[in-house]
Parts: structure tokens; C-alpha cells; sequence
């Protein structure tokens, strides 16, 4: 006999945690495809990326924040207005913290903004744990309980998990499916995101062209695309999608850095984008970029609006 079968469960997640925590790249691992973008240096995901995991029973929609951090700017103050609203709305949060770093005052501090959260279901999550081995990993599983009973946070569950080993990643699909309220499915199935694709687009030149000088542009470069419509006249076998994009400076100074000599740096820039580009969208794509100066963008209300913020 067939024991009665489990209510179906739909709804959001997020998770948080410090910047290289590993929420993007377990975000990617959950959903098995790249919609969010991942690097070694922190502060990469600035757009809210949404992500979606279908499972027989459920439906998991992640939504991927930027993370918390001490406000210098508008663009900093808007960011971190941003995570607290998204915290509040979801109805599980995962919180990320790296094996192989002990827990610090970054961690700490996110994790008692997170404590003022009441109502929403918390899930500790234990990344990277390839990089440790098992008695460091127990020490940080214990750490991390002990930070929650310090807050006052109950876990609903602490998974340890390894996105590029792909070690436990389906459990924490599982466990978070669980905490979820029983619905209907709220996306269509295979819906990977929702993110408009020239978001996604949008990202990935960012990412291309902040390689190898975020350094010197920090939050200096924001992308925005104008355009992407298939190119007429094309035969039906061999289409070819055009993207007009701008890429945003703030100085004058900052467009030599991102051009490069004779435009050499653009040139790769486009080349890297391009690629990925045609690998989330599937099709052929010609891009054409411009460096452009928007004086001041992280600190005018109006520019933010008009890069997307
Ligand atoms: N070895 C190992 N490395 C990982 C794992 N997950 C993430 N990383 C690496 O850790 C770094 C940061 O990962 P991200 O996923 O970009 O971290 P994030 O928390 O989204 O970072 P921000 O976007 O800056 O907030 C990247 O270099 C990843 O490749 C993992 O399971 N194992």
C-alpha cells in the first residue's frame, strides 16, 4: 500500500551570507544551469537573480541577494535595503558559511540582522566542505550551532554541503522544499529563472569586463543592454542575435582601463561575453559594446534608476 503522498510545496528561498560564502555557485549547483555569476572576489551579484528548482513535490524558487555590507554609498545603502526586503518575503533563508574559514565578525553580523527575521524558517548551511577534512568540518557544524543559540536562532536544520564536489546538494533542495508552504507551482515547469534575460546578459558583460581590473574599478562599471533583436534576412538554420550594450563608467580616466590599447582589452572583453552569452541563450550572437561615462552613477538617484538599481 501506498502511504498517503506529501503535500505539494512551492515557494522562495534565499541565501545569505558573506561575500565568497559560495551562495552563487550553490544556487547554479541547485538549479544546474549558470544564472547566477560566480567569481573569486567578492560583491559580484548585485542584480536579484532568481532561480528555480522543480521537483516532483515542489517547487523552490532561490533568490540570490547581494550580500550585506557596510554602506558607503547610495548604491551600497540601496543594495542593503534591498537584502533585508528580500529576507522578509522569502519563506526559508539559507545561511551560508564557508568550512574552511572560521567564523568572524562577518559572519556574526549577518547572522544577528538575520536573528531580528523572526518569523521566517533559518537553515545553516556548511559550504565548500571538499576544501576540509572531517574533524574541522565537526567543528564548524558546532560553531555554527553555537552561534545560532548565542542569537537566539534556531536552525531549522544545519547541512553541510559541497557545490563543486556535488556532495549533499540535492538534500539541501530537499530540506529546504520541506520548510516551504504547501501551494501550487508558481512557475511553469522548466523555468530556469525568471531574471529577464538582458539582466542575465547585462551580467555576464559585467563580469567580462570587471576581469583583471576590479582593483581600479571596484563598483565603478555597471552594463546596461539596449538591445538584443535577431538580425533580419538570416536563414532559419543560422540565426544571428545582435546585442547593442553600454558599458558605464564613471570618469573619463576609467575608459582607458576598460578600452585597453588600440582597444585590445574591449576586444577580449567582447570575445569573453560573447561566449557565455551564446552558451545561456543558444543562439549565435554578435555583440557590440560602448564604453561610456555616467558621471557619478553610484551617487545619483536618477543614473541608478536608469543602469537598473
Ligand atoms: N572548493 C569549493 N569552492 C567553492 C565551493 N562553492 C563555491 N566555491 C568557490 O568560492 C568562491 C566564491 O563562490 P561564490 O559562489 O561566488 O560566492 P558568493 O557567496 O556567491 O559570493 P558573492 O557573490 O561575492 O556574495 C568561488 O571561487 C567558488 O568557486 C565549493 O563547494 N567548493
Amino acid at each position: 500500500m501506498n502511504a498517503p503522498s506529501s503535500p505539494y510545496r512551492s515557494g522562495f528561498a534565499c541565501f545569505v551570507g558573506r561575500p565568497n560564502a559560495g551562495k552563487s555557485t550553490l544556487t547554479n549547483a541547485l538549479v544546474g544551469t549558470k544564472v547566477a555569476i560566480t567569481s573569486d572576489r567578492p560583491q559580484t551579484t548585485r542584480h536579484t537573480v532568481r532561480g528555480i528548482v522543480h521537483r516532483p513535490d515542489s517547487q523552490l524558487v532561490l533568490v540570490d541577494t547581494p550580500g550585506l555590507h557596510k554602506p558607503r554609498t547610495l548604491l551600497g545603502e540601496r543594495l542593503n535595503d534591498l537584502v533585508r526586503t528580500t529576507w522578509a518575503e522569502v519563506d526559508v533563508i539559507g545561511f551560508c558559511v564557508p568550512a574552511d574559514q572560521k567564523l568572524g565578525p562577518g559572519d556574526k553580523f549577518i547572522a544577528k540582522e538575520l536573528a531580528e527575521i523572526r518569523k521566517t524558517p533559518k537553515v545553516a548551511i556548511v559550504t565548500k566542505t571538499d576544501l576540509v577534512d572531517s574533524k574541522r568540518l565537526a567543528e564548524q557544524l558546532i560553531a555554527v550551532h553555537q552561534l545560532g543559540a548565542e542569537l537566539g536562532i534556531e536552525w531549522a536544520e544545519i547541512i553541510p554541503v559541497s557545490a563543486v564536489g556535488d556532495q549533499q546538494v540535492q538534500l539541501v533542495a530537499e530540506l529546504l522544499a520541506k520548510l516551504l508552504p504547501e501551494g501550487v507551482p508558481l512557475y511553469p515547469d522548466g523555468d530556469l529563472t525568471d531574471e529577464p534575460e538582458q539582466t542575465m546578459v547585462a551580467e555576464l558583460i559585467r563580469e567580462a569586463a570587471l576581469e583583471g581590473v576590479r582593483d581600479e574599478l571596484p563598483h565603478s562599471l555597471a552594463v546596461v543592454v539596449e538591445e538584443m533583436i535577431p538580425r533580419e534576412g538570416r536563414p532559419a538554420d543560422r540565426p544571428l542575435l545582435d546585442i547593442h550594450a553600454n558599458v558605464y563608467i564613471e570618469r573619463q580616466s576609467q575608459k582607458a582601463i576598460v578600452i585597453g590599447a588600440k582597444g585590445a582589452r574591449l576586444k577580449h572583453v567582447g570575445t569573453t561575453a560573447r561566449k557565455q552569452i551564446e552558451a545561456l541563450l543558444g543562439t549565435p550572437v554578435y555583440l557590440d559594446l560602448h564604453v561610456k561615462v555616467a558621471k557619478d552613477w553610484q551617487r545619483d538617484p536618477k543614473q541608478l534608476r536608469k543602469l537598473g538599481f
